[in-house]
């Protein structure tokens, strides 16, 4: 069977796996000193994934703290693999969704990183803001929604009469309905009137531009733990720019690109980050209500406000090797399953 990525396994972990899958829990040299207190992650995950996340100092670090990361072989049954504690995972397609599910149902043992339908509940633009809309947050430390959007299935050449009638302002950001990982799912327009827009491929999903001063904030969420860094992001747009322009333009992944705004000299204003009491808040909310534990979300703060804030985005998996200290925070939420290890798994 072929699987959406591939995965790639160096000689170290090749032995570790061999080591567990044979049951031996050698303790020779090269071999971690296997003990009931260790914890054996499984994972899948894109090449691209597997380089940004797994770095050495990651590796290292876990090693040190008894947690050894073994590449999942996805040409075998899964069930044949292991013995894991925890299975980490980012593949896309349907295929791997079955097995990891089917492994799930078998094993209510072994924690997966995470559950295969809520992950696909962020595959899509319009089900992924659903949540935030939902919670409707809004109290003494600020208040979050999701911008106006709309969502197209087909017949691009309704899409004037439709902003029309739902009386959407421009400009419009126009995004993939699906995210699938792919480039494609990433790449994004700025639409300054809607008969251009009959030119796009839908499923689409227009979302109201916001200004936000250029500056978006980047909530990394790893079990309970919550850091912010800041991104650039798209500059604001003034009212003259809109009455001079004409036409949908393509633009560039500019909040993912490392470079982070957090040292860059900055209006105070749009600098300073969300109140952390109301991004605990919308974290603890999502957590539960997403029932995921390994995202990020895309903030943005309205332009002349100081605590309206809109959601435009939320990733599963993202780029955790981007984040501050994501080696001793990752590490410390895995320790977080050796405890849960020993209450699932009777001992002999
Ligand atoms: N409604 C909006 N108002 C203003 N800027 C926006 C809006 N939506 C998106 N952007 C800008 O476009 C960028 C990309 O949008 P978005 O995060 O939705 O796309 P993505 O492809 O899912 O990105 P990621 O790489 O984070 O997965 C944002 O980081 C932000 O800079
Ligand atoms: O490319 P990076 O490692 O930085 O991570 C990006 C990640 O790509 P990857 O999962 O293939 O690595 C993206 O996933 P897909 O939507 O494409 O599945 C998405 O989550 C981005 O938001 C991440 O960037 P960040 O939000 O953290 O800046
Ligand atoms: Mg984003
Ligand atoms: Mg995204």
């Amino acid at each position: 069977m072929r699987l959406n990525g591939e995965i790639e396994e160096d000689e170290e972990e090749e032995k570790v796996a061999k080591s567990l899958n044979s049951q031996t829990y050698s303790t020779g040299i090269g071999f971690p000193q296997l003990q009931s207190q260790n914890l054996v992650v499984g994972y899948a995950l894109t090449s691209k994934k597997k380089k940004s996340f797994l770095q050495p100092k990651l590796i290292r670090l876990a090693w040190n703290k008894g947690i050894f990361f073994v590449a999942i072989d996805l040409k075998r049954p899964l069930s044949d693999q292991g013995p894991f504690d925890v299975v980490l995972h980012k593949l896309s397609g349907k295929d791997w969704c079955n097995i990891i599910e089917d492994y799930r149902q078998k094993h209510p043992e072994v924690t997966v990183l995470d559950p295969p339908d809520a992950i696909e509940h962020l595959h899509n633009r319009q089900s992924m803001l659903q949540d935030v809309a939902d919670l409707n947050l809004s109290d003494c430390h600020g208040k979050v929604g999701v911008p106006r959007q709309l969502v197209i299935s087909k017949d691009p050449s309704s899409i004037p009469h439709e902003v029309n009638k739902a009386g959407l302002q421009l400009p419009l950001v126009v995004k993939p309905l699906v995210v699938d990982g792919s480039a494609k799912s990433h790449e994004l327009f700025l639409a300054y009137d809607q008969f251009s827009l009959a030119e796009l491929e839908p499923p689409l999903v227009l979302q109201e531009f916001v200004n936000h001063g250029g500056i978006l904030f980047k909530v990394y969420i790893v079990g309970e733990i919550i850091k912010v860094v800041r991104r650039f992001s798209l500059p604001n747009f003034s009212k003259h720019e809109l009455e001079k322009v004409a036409g949908v333009f393509r633009f560039p992944r500019v909040s993912s690109a490392s470079a982070s705004a957090d040292d860059a000299d900055l209006e105070p204003s749009v600098a300073e980050h969300p109140p952390l009491l109301l991004l605990e808040k919308l974290a603890r909310e999502l957590r539960r209500r997403l029932g995921l534990r390994l995202f990020n979300i895309d903030i943005i703060r309205e332009h002349g406000t100081r605590d309206v804030f809109y959601v435009i985005d939320i990733n599963y998996f993202p780029g955790y090797g981007k984040m501050p200290d994501y080696e001793h925070i990752f590490t410390d939420f895995l320790l977080s399953f050796v405890q849960s290890k020993h209450k699932k798994r009777p001992t002999a």
